[in-house]
């Protein structure tokens, strides 16, 4: 049997896969990096952190294993998106990375949406959102003139850690796509875009497709890994990208939902044509040709998590979720919006915050919790909403991340979307789909389609509730009231927050 690696460097931690030719996982090690919080709304990483956990979970892989490392044909990467790592002329990062999840830079989205006016979208099919990089590389520009002084090119976070990895420079299109300076449709650097904010296009990396060989990793790494010298190191992709590759949404009609620490709801486009008019985003696939659009949900599974170490520090999530199955939909008129680090999808603002709405004396925490599973899956409806109300049909989604762990909440999600929601047997995200990238480039299958047959086992499918359905369209249109009925407030104790 031979093997191929898929390395998912997430925000909380580096998670590597070892799978085999058959599809099926045969090891995993993880390593978790701290993140940063100088000061409120800034998000960083030492990208150290990602090269020495990245190293460390390998080496432990491979051992693990006990399989001839000569057996590993082909590793590939699935990357947290956006992250703006900054080097210097000898490949140094000049400072730490700032995350997807730092909002510091509303000026700076303000500033690009003045300067490009109708080019934004028509040229970058993007929104101007804090998460992105073009408005991080304006704010160092502006605020450490002097830091920025050393830098001579960019790099996205999985990029810089396949350079340490290989010693080669490159970024893939579909995590160059969230950089904002990508023309989606031609991808290539838009020369608008980079001319715009004087950025030299020596400034950029060489562009390649997600499934693109980029070379072999160095003998230091070889060494400290036991990653054999012949094996092939191929691009790889953004996360969201890499987890419709691992879920199978490689042709029209198919739809995700990703609930990890964010949320996503992703849909397969062919090509560039859809115009969502900026509502979501829209960004290259890592299959090649081809896109996807992406309503996303900040705090999603973060909600839950937040949730428990707040008010269940030490349980389990399933231990928390008991009885949570016994309480109606509708958490007896608790209603949670799971604002609480800012929103993206449809409500792009990084100063509201959740509430909870209807507290009533006979709620209890399962209460609570619900409601804020349910919270979680309006908001990610309102994604799907957004796909429907541009002539989309959805009427099946593959759910995965952690939040397709728990079987009630994937009923709650095909009850909130009506649709049709499948599990995947081993369900293994972002780095499953890195993994087919290696596995199509080690020459295993003739195309990312082909893999998909095997690799993406389908497990149970979970089907609307008719009546449970038409109560939660009902509190959805409550839901939908909530932002605009609670910004005010938000935005007034912004100032008391920091
Ligand atoms: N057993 C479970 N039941 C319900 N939700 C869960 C369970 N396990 C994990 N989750 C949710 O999934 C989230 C983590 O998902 P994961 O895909 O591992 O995130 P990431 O890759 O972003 O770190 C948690 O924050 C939690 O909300
Ligand atoms: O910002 C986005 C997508 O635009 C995030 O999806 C990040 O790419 C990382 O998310 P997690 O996988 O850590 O939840």
């Amino acid at each position: 049997m031979k093997y191929v690696i898929g390395v998912d460097l997430g925000t909380s931690a580096v998670k590597t896969l070892l799978i085999g030719q058959d599809g099926n996982l045969k090891g995993e090690a993880t390593r978790e990096y701290p993140l940063y919080h100088e000061k409120a709304g800034w998000s960083e990483q030492d990208p150290e952190d990602w090269v020495t956990g990245t190293t460390e979970a390998l080496k432990e892989l491979i051992v693990n294993s006990g399989i001839p490392s000569a057996d590993i044909e082909g590793i590939s990467f699935s990357g947290q998106m956006h992250g703006l790592v900054l080097l210097d002329e000898n490949d140094k990062p000049v400072r730490r990375a700032i995350l997807w999840n730092d909002t510091r830079t509303t000026k700076q989205c303000r500033e690009i949406e003045r300067t490009l006016g109708d080019k934004l979208l028509t040229v970058t099919r993007n929104p101007a959102l804090e998460g992105f990089t073009l408005p991080k590389i304006l704010w160092v520009k502006q605020n450490e003139p002097e830091t920025f002084a050393k830098a001579s090119h960019f790099l996205l976070p999985k990029d810089y850690l396949r350079l340490r990895l290989t010693g080669a420079k490159h970024m893939d299109l579909s995590d160059a796509a969230g950089t904002l300076m990508l023309d989606v449709a031609a991808a290539s650097w838009s020369s608008e875009v980079l001319s715009a904010f004087e950025i030299p296009a020596s400034f950029c990396p060489p562009l390649v497709e997600a499934g693109a060989y980029a070379g072999n990793v160095t003998p230091d790494v070889s060494e400290s890994t036991g990653i054999s010298l012949s094996a092939k190191v191929f691009a790889g992709g953004a996360d969201n990208a890499c987890g419709a590759i691992g879920a199978g949404i490689l042709s029209p009609g198919l739809t995700l939902c990703s609930i990890g620490t964010s949320g996503v709801v992703l849909t397969y486009e062919a090509d560039a044509s859809a115009d969502y008019e900026g509502k979501v985003h829209f960004f290259n696939h890592g299959k090649t040709n081809s896109f996807y659009a992406m309503g996303v949900t900040l705090a999603a599974g973060y909600s839950l998590s937040w949730f428990r170490n707040t008010f269940a520090k030490g349980e389990s999530f399933d231990a928390m979720l008991e009885g949570v199955g016994d309480i109606p939909a509708g958490s007896n008129g608790l209603l949670f919006t799971p604002y609480i680090v800012g929103e993206r999808t449809p409500h792009p603002d990084s100063k509201i915050r959740g509430s909870f709405i209807g507290i009533d004396g006979s709620h209890t925490r399962a209460h609570f919790a619900r409601a804020v599973m349910e919270g979680i899956t309006f908001s990610l409806n309102e994604s799907i909403a957004i796909f429907r109300a541009a002539g989309k049909t959805i009427n099946t989604i593959v759910s995965i991340g952690g939040g397709a762990k728990n079987p009630l909440w994937l009923q709650m999600q095909a009850d909130i979307f009506r649709a049709d929601v499948v599990a995947l047997e081993n369900e293994q995200g972002p780095g499953l789909g890195a993994a087919m990238l290696a596995a199509v480039g080690s020459g295993w299958f003739p195309s990312l389609d082909a893999c998909g047959e095997i690799f993406v086992k389908h497990a149970r499918i979970y089907r609307p509730n008719e009546a449970v359905s038409v109560q939660y369209e009902q509190l959805f249109r409550i839901y939908q009231q909530t932002y605009n009925q609670t910004a005010g407030i938000n935005h007034s104790l912004y100032a008391i927050r920091n």
